[in-house]
């Protein structure tokens, strides 16, 4: 029996139709192996009609994976209260082998293919299974990559049509042709919260061989949603094969003077900032957390993988973050996940409003006190707790940068981290290889809730990638440093640290200071403004910097607050480039040679400086220089 007939069987008739009329079949086989695996009870098949994706929103309600809230196109979903974040111990990329590689977290690929295959048969017992088609970055295009997801969880097929583009049609134009991402996730049997139950069994395996990806017993968001951080590893494998970028980075517009538009994107680890600085009110968003970056034609053009956000929803207030919250008031579809819910209505904790003293949340029945099993005090909603959104409906999202099919030309590059003493807030690298090496590669930030495990760990995370990684380190820096040969002219690079703190612990910035950043950052772009050389790479001048606090946030800035952020720290930054060091020398291994010497140069720079003026350095002194 063939595949075809295989499903035929499988399938009722208006769902097999669905499936016929696209001509691939490596894609029926693939269908026909997993669903006689999975053995649910029913299948539906999503093409990019309303109606089938408005099927799989019912459905997620029927279930009671989400449920209504009082706006009308508003639903809340709970995961596990163990069920909150990434699992990086449990996430594994099967190698032939398990061959070991630094900082990845390997296991052998048949092993592994045999563990998941246990995990996966049958359980979907009693379920509805769906079959959804999706494309990676804009349809058509040189971006685009067409995925099949196959999930029991309608909450999970539903996260998916906010954030993705539909792909049934583009798997019909493509026929055989298609080569294809696939995703094969099971929630696993739920509780009576509807939540997965049998944590821990809870595995996410990446088989790079055949750019499928494996998820079971987890419903969480970032374990789950097959485009997002599971075809990430896939995407990035892929991209280092074929010299092209594909990163962890928001994309947005900054708007100059006179109208011009200059498209930035931004490399921060999870909950470092990403999402909030391309909503600045009067910049332009394009993408919050995935960008493709391809040269064409010598220019490095940028996209964003998805449609939609997977925001953080903590501390979204009024003043901070007007557009979200305005959308996050308004009547469209969003799904909320792990907040507080009173009468309907959601609530999340910093949210400058009064929350109430109960209600649901996370934690099941809420109240104020309440602690969990392991004595700690639950707050009103989960640090990672996260809204589900489509960009077309935020005011300031660049729609045609969006769906272009041929990205933005891409001006600048931003690396940053959660950094408490070390990198100043805004600098300027003196050239690409400068910038992927002492920015990028040496990127350090602080572990967050976005992943389980201890909170505030200093963690070497080169490029915000390394949850991600999915080839060896020094392969992946290779790539990056190459990519500039492909270009007639790269974009320039930078670092931002939005999170330097003063010794007894206050932040040296407020919120919405990045927002100057920015700004100089796209001036500097077209070489409007001077700035000053230091050791490590090009800072602004306090003028510069005073005119742009009062153009964009009408706001004062001293040159007391400018000497402090822009103090160069030269113990803290020659312990970093010391760290840094042994790590790529130690631990890394196959690393490009430049690494070393571009370090090299930059220690020299800082000890003489130090010399000439002693450990930390008013951006003053450079300037006469
Ligand atoms: N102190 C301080 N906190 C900030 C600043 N910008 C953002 N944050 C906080 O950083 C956290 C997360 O930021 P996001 O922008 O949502 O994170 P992201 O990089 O998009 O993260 P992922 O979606 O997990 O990849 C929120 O709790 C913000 O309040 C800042 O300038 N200063
Ligand atoms: O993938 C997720 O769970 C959300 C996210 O953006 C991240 O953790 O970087
Ligand atoms: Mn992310």
């Amino acid at each position: 029996m063939n595949a075809l007939e295989k499903l035929e069987k499988l399938l009722d008739r208006e769902q097999f139709e669905k499936i016929k009329a696209l001509n691939n079949p490596e894609l029926h086989e693939f269908l026909a192996e997993w669903i006689e695996w999975l053995e649910p009870d029913k299948v539906f098949v999503c093409t990019d009609s309303p109606e089938d994706e408005a099927y799989v929103k019912w459905k997620a309600l029927y279930y009671g994976e989400e449920r209504m809230l009082e706006t009308p196109n508003h639903t809340v979903h709970y995961d596990n209260y163990y069920d909150q974040a990434r699992d990086k111990a449990n996430t594994k990329l099967l190698v032939p082998g398990g061959k070991e590689i630094p900082f990845l977290n390997t296991k052998d690929r048949d092993e592994g293919l045999k563990e998941i295959r246990e995990l996966m048969k049958g359980v979907m017992k009693g379920k509805e299974l769906f079959v959804c088609f999706f494309a990676l970055g804009p349809r058509n295009s040189v971006f685009t990559i067409p995925a099949v997801q196959l999930t029991d969880s309608a909450y999970v097929a539903h996260s998916e049509f906010i954030l993705y583009r539909k792909g049934y049609e583009e798997f019909k134009r493509l026929g055989r042709n298609a080569k294809f991402f696939r995703f094969v996730h099971s929630a696993g049997e739920l509780d009576e919260r509807k939540t997965s139950k049998n944590l821990d069994k809870r595995r996410i395996y990446i088989d790079l061989l055949d750019d499928t990806v494996y998820s079971v017993n987890t419903q969480y968001g970032g374990n789950t949603i097959g485009l997002k951080k599971l075809a990430f590893r896939l995407t990035i494998q892929k991209a280092v094969k074929e010299g092209w970028l594909s990163e962890h980075m928001f994309l947005m517009r900054v708007n100059g003077p006179n109208g011009r538009k200059t498209y930035f994107t931004g490399a921060y680890p999870s909950m470092c900032g990403k999402t909030s600085t391309a909503m600045i009110p009067w910049e332009n968003i394009v993408g919050d957390d995935l960008s493709f970056i391809v040269p064409v034609n010598g220019v490095a053009r940028g996209a964003n993988v998805e449609k939609g956000v997977f925001g953080i929803i903590q501390g979204v207030n009024p003043e901070d973050d007007p557009i979200i919250w305005k959308v996050l008031h308004s009547p469209v579809e969003i799904i909320f996940s792990n907040v507080l819910v009173k009468d309907g209505k959601p609530y999340w904790n910093e949210m400058g409003i009064e929350i109430p003293e109960e209600g649901e949340n996370h934690s099941g029945r809420w109240w104020r006190g309440k602690k969990d099993k392991e004595g700690n005090e639950i707050p009103p909603s989960h640090k990672n707790a996260r809204f589900t959104v489509s960009l077309e409906h935020f005011p300031n999202v660049d729609l045609e940068a969006l769906e272009n099919p041929c990205g933005v030309e891409v001006g600048g590059m931003i690396f940053g981290g959660r950094d408490k003493d070390t990198w100043p807030p805004v600098r300027e690298a003196f050239d690409w290889k400068h910038g992927v090496i002492t920015m990028g590669a040496s990127l350090e930030s602080e572990t967050t809730a976005a992943t389980l495990g201890k909170e505030g760990v200093r963690a070497f995370n080169p490029m915000a990638i390394l949850d991600f990684m999915s080839v060896p380190l020094g392969e992946y820096i290779r790539n990056y440093l190459d990519f500039e040969k492909k270009l007639r002219k790269a974009p320039k690079i930078f670092a931002v640290n939005y999170f330097l703190r003063d010794e007894n612990g206050n932040w040296l910035n407020h919120k919405l200071d990045k927002a100057v950043w920015l700004k100089w950052m796209e001036l500097r772009v077209h070489g409007d403004v001077d700035a000053i050389e230091t050791p490590i790479g090009y800072i602004p001048k306090y003028e510069d910097l005073a005119r742009l606090f009062r153009e964009v946030l009408d706001k004062d800035y001293t040159r007391e607050d400018y000497e402090k952020q822009f103090t160069i720290r030269v113990p803290e930054l020659l312990a970093k480039i010391e760290r840094i060091e042994t790590i790529y020398r130690e631990k890394v291994g196959e690393v490009p040679e430049e690494l070393f010497q571009v370090l090299e140069e930059e220690r020299k720079r800082l000890l003489e400086a130090r010399e000439k003026y002693g450990d930390y350095i008013s951006p003053s002194a450079f300037e006469g220089e």
